[in-house]
């Protein structure tokens, strides 16, 4: 599970079957977190087994908490008797989501004391939207050493007009006040599904939430927040992300266990490509069966938009599809670092100025060695390797185990060839491969 094991993939095998989507990473992060303002036991379901989770229940566990898995998908947490309020560098590096300890801990103890957030590296990923939120509700923030240090003697809610869309910022403000006196109003708030999640969570746990999904946020504060059980939702980027591997490859997958509504960005694309898209219930079946694929431009938007965090999958498909396509990356200033790697296996995409790739498709992939420079950067070149002539060994894999459940195994099932070895000890010569 880490930086000295490679995926090793054979292309060309057309994806069939059926694959069951894992609980919401990006919800269940920021819900782990949130248990902090529990007083209770939190038995938390449909949680991904990656590492962003493994991580998380440490850092939980060093601040005083007790968390675990007790069974392959549920996690149980208790704060009661948290009363740690400082997270170091090294509990939180890894992982972008740790920042919503600053919300949790200044909510539940007034006061947090946590160092920058990690995380995937798209750029500047500043946080004073969260900052000007905590401020809003009576703390005092100071950033020395590293640290971001917030402390308040009493949160008293406010209005907070967003800026900028903000998923970490929204989230991290309901978490300061949902145990604040009075009401807090988030205008302009983001609406990614796994902000409904976590205010669903909140709710179902005592706290009062309303709005979540629109643009307005209203949290009444309440005195305190009782244990429960609560499911997390389908992770809409890991469906996402089976539904283009489908498409890529020209196969006929049925992504089960996820919400079609999250899909609607993706799925509308996937259609104007000329793939075939069925939607049921819980269920989405993709396949295709055009003699080619489209050409398509895509922008990345705040939810109801297209995902950022398909953005690189989505860019490989269209690598493949007939004719000239446009993606716009409106969301992080410097998303495409993996693109190096992409043209390292025949594609033809150019980068114009930071936030636009021009892709030129048609390109006939082949394997290399290549790497994982980011998490969803590492799921497109694993899509890349599924289609490519010949064999691809990915490196940098802890980038994909940050947020991909069984990833190998599920592909597996689906007729993929493609296994896990330790790195050969001289990365870059392609070992003979017996995939
Ligand atoms: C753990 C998690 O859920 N991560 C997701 C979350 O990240 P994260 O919550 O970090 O992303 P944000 O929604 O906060 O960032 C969106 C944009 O707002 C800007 N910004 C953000 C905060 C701030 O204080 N000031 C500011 O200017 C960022 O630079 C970026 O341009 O949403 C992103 C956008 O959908 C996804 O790519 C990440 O996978
Ligand atoms: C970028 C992601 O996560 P994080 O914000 O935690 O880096 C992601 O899930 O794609």
């Amino acid at each position: 599970m880490n930086n000295e094991e490679k995926m090793v993939i054979l292309g060309g095998v057309k994806l069939h079957g059926e694959v069951k989507i894992s609980g919401a990473k990006n919800s269940a992060v920021a819900i782990l977190v949130a248990s902090i303002l529990v007083k209770g036991k939190c038995v938390i379901e449909n949680v991904p087994h990656v590492s962003d989770i493994l991580d998380l229940i440490d850092i939980i566990n060093g601040l005083g908490g007790v968390a675990e898995f007790v069974g392959e998908d549920t996690v149980e947490v208790d704060c009661s008797d948290l009363t740690d309020y400082v997270a170091s560098y090294d509990s939180v590096r890894k992982i972008r989501a740790s920042s919503y300890l600053m919300g949790a801990l200044l909510g539940r103890l007034k006061k947090a004391s946590v160092a920058l957030p990690g995380g995937c590296d798209f750029g500047v990923r500043p946080i004073d939207q969260h900052i000007k939120g905590f401020e809003a509700l009576g703390a005092k923030v100071d950033i020395e050493y590293g640290m971001v240090n917030i402390t308040a003697d009493e949160l008293v809610g406010d209005t907070v007009y967003l800026d900028v869309v903000s998923v970490g910022a929204t989230i991290n403000i309901m978490l300061a006040a949902a145990l604040a006196d009075g009401i807090t109003v988030i205008d302009s708030a983001a609406k990614e599904p796994h902000v409904v999640d976590v205010a669903n969570f909140l709710n179902s746990m005592g706290a009062n939430i309303k709005g979540a999904g629109t643009d307005v946020i209203k949290i009444r504060g309440v005195k305190e927040l009782h244990g429960g059980t609560f499911s997390v939702i389908p992770d809409q980027i890991e469906a996402g992300t089976f539904m283009i591997a489908a498409a890529a490859t020209r196969g006929d997958v049925m992504v089960t266990n996820i919400i079609p509504k999250h899909m609607e960005s993706l799925s509308a694309k996937l259609e104007e490509m000329g793939v075939g898209v069925e939607e049921y219930d819980e269920a989405i079946r993709i396949y295709v069966d055009k003699p080619e694929l489209k050409r398509a431009n895509v922008k990345t938007q705040p939810y109801p938009g297209f995902p950022t965090d398909l953005q690189p999958q989505m860019l490989t498909l269209l690598t493949v599809a007939k004719g000239t396509s446009i993606m716009k990356e409106n969301v992080w200033d410097n998303r495409f670092k993996y693109i190096d790697e992409l043209n390292r296996m025949g594609a033809n995409v150019n980068v114009e100025g930071k936030d636009v790739a021009v892709v030129e498709g048609g390109s006939r992939l082949t394997g290399a060695p290549v790497c994982a420079t980011d998490l969803r950067a590492g799921a497109a070149m694993v899509i890349a390797a599924l289609i490519a002539d010949g064999v691809t060994e990915i490196y940098n894999l802890q980038y994909i185990d940050r947020g991909y459940e069984n990833l190998e195994e599920k592909l597996r099932a689906l007729g993929a060839q493609i296994t896990r070895r330790n790195v050969n000890p001289m990365p870059g010569v392609l070992s003979a491969v017996n995939v």
